[in-house]
Formats: structure tokens, C-alpha cells, sequence
């Protein structure tokens, strides 16, 4: 993939969710023009805090600005193997941060949590999972990857995004869409992951990275050989300008990558 990812740099966490909301809104747009609803994919870790940040503020009045969550479908990029109210739940921080925020009449989004009555079998969610992925945007079959309209991603200290680690024989899955992990170096071990092709194939795909514990790994995924076959540089490398990466100052300290200016 010869176009390069799009790096946006604030100078703080708020200025970053402001641009987040920004840009979520344009893919919210987008995706209306293609169906009646937006279909997105979230991470767990840091991401739900500075997503509810970038969501719940205040819109200017417009259309344009307003989450229509009603429309929304929210998929999880991955999950841990635990129950939903457990501490270490994607679907629980996604919950406290956000979901219990949203004014009643803004509307709800629909959720797709895993099933966690299958939770002592890892495969087994994962599978279940990727049937209501084939049930709300067509069967495998007939498709050959789901479509999301956006997929928002963190990125790990070591590189990981989703359930995806470095050098993880889960990076050439190229056949599941949904794959289970049963040795995550990051506990808790048992989780399930979007796979790298479905990831990739996504519409728009955003990294939101914040804080000064992110910079040597963000040096290394874009300015580095190394870090181009880390699990965040392979999501650069594959899907290209489709990639954006939204972080603030504390984050690319160092970082001599191009930033874009605008949206
Ligand atoms: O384990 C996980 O970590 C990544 C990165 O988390 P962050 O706290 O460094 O942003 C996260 O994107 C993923 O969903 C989660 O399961």
C-alpha cells in the first residue's frame, strides 16, 4: 500500500477528542449515504474515555453535528473472555464511559456484546460472534467480509490493536473473520479479535493514541522497518489512507512522521 496513514496531532487529550468527534461524525455522515445506519467497531483500554469525551460534548445545533445514536450499531473490535460486568469487560468500560451517559433523548445505539454464556469456551464465542456479524451485514457466503463503516482502535505499549499481539500466529488469520486468543500476553489471556483482513477492509479505520506512554511505540510503528510489521503498522501498511491516527503532543514527542492539518 503505497498511500500513507493520516496522522493528526493535538496539543491536548481534549483538543484530541474534539477532532475525534469531528471525524466520527464526517464517517456518521458517510455512512448514511450509503444505508440507513453506521456500523462501527470499538476497542477496549483507553479508547471508550476519550471516545465519550469526543461524543457527549455539546453539538452546535446542525445536523451534522449531532450522534444519531438511534442508528448506531456498536461491534466490538475485541473482548475479553469474561462476564459483562466484569472489570476487564471491553463491553462494561464501553458502559461506564459511555453508554450510561448517553441522555435518554439523544436515543440508543444497539450494542452487540458477546455471548457470555459460552464464556468457558473461547472458540465457541468467537464463532457466535461472527454469526451476528454474518446476520447484520450478510452471510459469509454472500459476502466476503463485513463492511464497517469505521473501526476505532487503541494501540498497546507493544504495538497489539485489537486482540492482535506482535509476532502472534493470529496475524495470518485470513479465513475467520472473528478469531478466539487463548495465550493473550496481556491478561486476561482468553479473548476473541476482529481478524487483520476484516480490520483492513473497513471503510475508515482510526487509532486514537494519547500520553507520553505512547511515544516510543509510535515512533517505531511510523517511522521504523520494525514497526511497519508490528500489528498497528501492519493496519497502516494493509488499509494505507484509510488509516487515521488521532494523538496528542505528549504521544509523537520526537515523531518526525507528517501531520495533516485538516480533516
Ligand atoms: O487489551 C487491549 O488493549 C488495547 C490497547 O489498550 P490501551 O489502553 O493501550 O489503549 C485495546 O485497544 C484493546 O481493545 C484491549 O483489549
Amino acid at each position: 500500500m503505497s498511500k500513507q496513514p493520516n496522522l493528526y496531532t493535538d496539543p491536548s487529550s481534549d483538543e484530541v477528542a474534539a477532532r475525534l468527534r469531528k471525524y466520527v461524525l464526517q464517517c456518521q455522515k458517510a455512512a448514511f449515504e450509503r444505508h440507513d445506519n453506521f456500523q462501527i467497531a470499538v476497542s477496549g483500554g483507553s479508547l471508550p474515555a476519550t471516545l465519550s469525551k469526543a461524543l457527549l460534548a455539546p453539538d452546535d445545533g446542525t445536523l451534522d453535528d449531532k450522534p444519531q445514536f438511534s442508528k448506531w450499531q456498536i461491534f466490538f473490535a475485541d473482548e475479553r473472555a469474561v462476564p459483562l460486568d466484569h472489570e476487564d469487560s471491553n463491553y462494561g468500560l464501553l458502559k461506564k464511559d459511555l453508554l450510561d451517559k448517553i441522555p435518554p433523548t439523544t436515543g440508543s445505539p444497539t450494542v452487540f456484546p458477546i455471548n457470555v454464556k459460552v464464556l468457558e469456551n473461547t472458540q465457541e464465542i468467537a464463532d457466535q460472534y461472527q454469526e451476528v456479524l454474518m446476520n447484520k451485514f450478510g452471510g459469509k457466503d454472500s459476502v466476503r467480509l463485513p463492511l464497517f463503516d469505521l473501526i476505532l482502535l487503541g494501540c498497546g505499549p507493544d504495538g497489539h490493536t485489537c486482540s492482535l499481539f506482535p509476532g502472534h500466529k493470529l496475524l495470518r488469520e485470513q479465513d475467520s473473520w472473528v478469531a478466539p486468543i487463548e495465550d493473550s500476553p496481556k491478561p486476561p489471556a482468553r479473548r476473541i479479535t476482529l481478524t487483520l483482513p476484516v480490520v483492513t477492509h473497513a471503510v475508515k479505520i482510526a487509532f486514537v493514541a494519547t500520553g507520553g506512554g505512547k511515544k516510543d511505540i509510535l515512533k517505531q510503528i511510523l517511522e521504523t522497518e520494525e514497526g511497519r510489521s508490528l500489528p498497528c503498522g501492519l493496519v497502516n501498511e494493509q488499509a494505507g489512507d484509510k488509516v487515521s491516527w488521532f494523538t496528542d503532543g505528549a504521544a509523537t514527542e520526537g515523531v518526525s512522521f507528517p501531520r495533516k492539518g485538516s480533516l
